[in-house]
């Protein structure tokens, strides 16, 4: 029998709901540790017997998931970045303090690490400085409750505007505004400014990090840490390594991960790197189910059914629904750049959802602006309630485009979404980017609020049968060939062929040359 466990009665809750299996905490269970993860099993059950021996009351059901070099690749020079020390950091900078860089200095002040805070102009340093010190009140008020104050204090955190103020740190994280243009004026900045053996970071959600590391002195020394938002509460550091990376800048990012009490998986670098390259497919099923007659709450409410901490659209509002919006301005998708003529709900030839461009041209950001595909009692507010605005605009929009509707069912929904996610999880593989399925899986259960229990996107692929995940993306796409993300991606067609071996085998079957597995 399976028993979805962890520290406390209240997490395993939250973390196991909707599971079918029986839940507990470690102190109803103590020795009994049994969980349906494909790996590793054995080594979390001597884990958590030893944790459990020495009563540490801390004692994880994923600790060892940060003990294990997640994202094992070799160096073109032949090296591994986990055999080659870190450099110690002794302070950082962020620059940005917006959702996420006020997250991030939270987290770096929280692991004793002093922080220089950099923003642009004096109004918004002043907001920075807010948000930050409300996080690190928030974080000496859980020191006070575990009875650690004083004696378990916060670094320090210096605002500033001006970049000398960079001069003496280990190591800066840039988190901008998602513009290639910024990023390379920030990058260029950084290297005539900081020390020469300065890490030079920047959390950018998919930008090239090549193109970035190119206006620097040291393009060894850049490398990407993109944390996951909130950025002081989620786990999840990925590091993404550019190609000149060096193994000792991945060794100090992927420590530095450790010391912030997060878990790092290291990845290559493509356009979103690994989890927002997956997501991409999954979030655009979300909008064309929309187009179709669904609502954000059915389609949230699917997919929260399913265990995930949030549905596609309460997690867009929480994220901001201008990172995507910029990104696709860049990409000439979305904004003046698209040709005059293009049709509204196309782009290169393939099926396009203009809706959260939409959104964005109306002001609707998600919880910052207090609107976004939901409305939120205040700007910044949490609490997601249905907008009869958002309804409203949905049926006009439906109207105009003549969309067919096509009623949904909740497992209509979970189909769409999670096997256009997993199908990516497969082209990922194949290009090498992330070392292996259990990485994906460690960066979905840990950055995006994936079910735990269900074991991470391409475990559960697993699970359903990759032979069934095929049918049904076969089937969809042609129906939809304007939707080649649907296409089953060539590692799936050649799993389901050779008989769907076990996950720990799926690495031997990549077969790809330039593959890095
Ligand atoms: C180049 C672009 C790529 C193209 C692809 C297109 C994509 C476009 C959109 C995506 C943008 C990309 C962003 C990105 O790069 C990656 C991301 O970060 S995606 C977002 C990932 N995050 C999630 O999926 C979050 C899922 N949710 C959760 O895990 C939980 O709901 C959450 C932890 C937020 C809350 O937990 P819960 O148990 O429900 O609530 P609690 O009340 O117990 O809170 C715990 C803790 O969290 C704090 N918190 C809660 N809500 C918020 C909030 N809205 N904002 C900030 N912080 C929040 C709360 O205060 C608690 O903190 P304590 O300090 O412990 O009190
Ligand atoms: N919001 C999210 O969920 C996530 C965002 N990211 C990435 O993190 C980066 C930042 O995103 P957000 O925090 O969401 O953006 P945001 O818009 O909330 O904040 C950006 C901040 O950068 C500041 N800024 C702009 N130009 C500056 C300059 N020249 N010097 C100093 N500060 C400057 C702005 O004033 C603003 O406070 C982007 O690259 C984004 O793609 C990565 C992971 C998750």
């Amino acid at each position: 029998m399976d028993i979805f466990l962890e520290t406390t009665m209240e997490k395993a809750k939250k973390q196991y709901r909707g599971a079918q299996a029986p839940i507990a905490c470690i102190e109803a269970v103590k020795g009994a540790v049994q969980k349906p993860y494909q790996q590793g099993i054995e080594k979390e059950r001597q884990l958590f017997q030893s944790l459990w021996a020495t009563g540490q009351p801390q004692a994880q059901q994923y600790a060892f998931f940060s003990e294990r070099n997640v994202g094992k690749w070799t160096h073109p020079s032949g090296g591994r970045w986990d055999t080659v020390a870190p450099k110690p950091v002794h302070t950082a900078a962020v620059i940005g303090l917006g959702t996420m860089g006020r997250g991030i200095v939270t987290s770096l002040a929280k692991a004793h690490i002093p922080v220089v805070a950099l923003e642009q102009d004096a109004q918004q340093l002043e907001i920075g400085k807010k948000a930050v010190n409300g996080l690190l009140e928030r974080e000496a008020e859980k020191l006070i409750k575990q009875g650690l104050a004083p004696g378990s204090t916060l670094a320090s955190v210096r605002f500033t505007l001006d970049f000398a103020d960079l001069r003496d740190a280990d190591l800066v994280i840039e988190a901008v505004y998602e513009n290639m243009e910024l990023k390379k004026e920030i990058f260029r900045k950084l290297t005539s400014v900081c020390k020469p053996d300065a890490f030079l970071c920047t959390n950018t959600s998919g930008l090239n990090i090549d193109e970035i590391a190119s206006v620097t002195k040291n393009p060894h020394l850049v490398i990407g840490t993109h944390f996951f938002s909130p950025a002081n509460i989620m786990k999840l550091l990925e590091v993404v390594r550019g190609h000149h990376t060096s193994l000792t800048t991945i060794a100090t990012a992927m420590n530095l991960g450790k010391t912030l009490g997060k878990v790092s998986v290291l990845v290559g670098n493509c356009p979103s790197f690994v989890g927002n390259r997956l997501l991409s497919p999954y979030l655009d099923q979300a909008s064309y189910l929309l187009e179709e007659g669904c609502y954000p709450e059915d389609v949230d409410k699917a997919l929260e059914d399913f265990g995930f901490a949030m549905g596609p659209f309460r997690m867009m509002d929480l994220a901001g629904l201008d990172i995507g919006w910029r990104s696709r301005m860049e990409r000439g998708l979305a904004g003046n750049k698209v040709p005059l003529g293009t049709p509204a709900r196309q782009r290169e030839g393939k099926r396009y959802c203009p809706l959260a461009d939409l959104l964005c041209e109306n002001g609707r950001l998600g919880q910052k602006t207090g609107k976004g595909w939901y409305q939120y009692e205040k700007l910044g507010g949490r609490i997601a309630q249905p907008d009869p605005w958002v309804k409203d605009f949905l049926q006009k929009y439906r109207n105009t485009h003549q969309i067919k509707q096509r009623p949904a069912t909740p497992e209509m929904i979970l189909e769409c979404c999670l096997y256009a996610l997993v199908n990516e999880g497969f082209h990922v593989l194949e290009d090498g980017i992330a070392s292996g399925p259990e990485d994906i899986d460690v960066i979905y259960n840990n950055g995006y609020g994936w079910p735990k229990y269900r074991g991470g996107p391409m475990y559960y692929a697993s699970t359903v049968g990759l032979t069934k995940v095929l049918d049904v993306l076969d089937k969809y796409y042609k129906e939809n060939p304007d939707v080649p993300s649907m296409k089953p991606a060539f590692l799936l067609k050649k799993l389901a062929m050779v008989g769907e071996p076990p996950l720990k085998e799926w690495r031997t079957q990549v077969g790809n040359p330039d593959s890095k597995l």
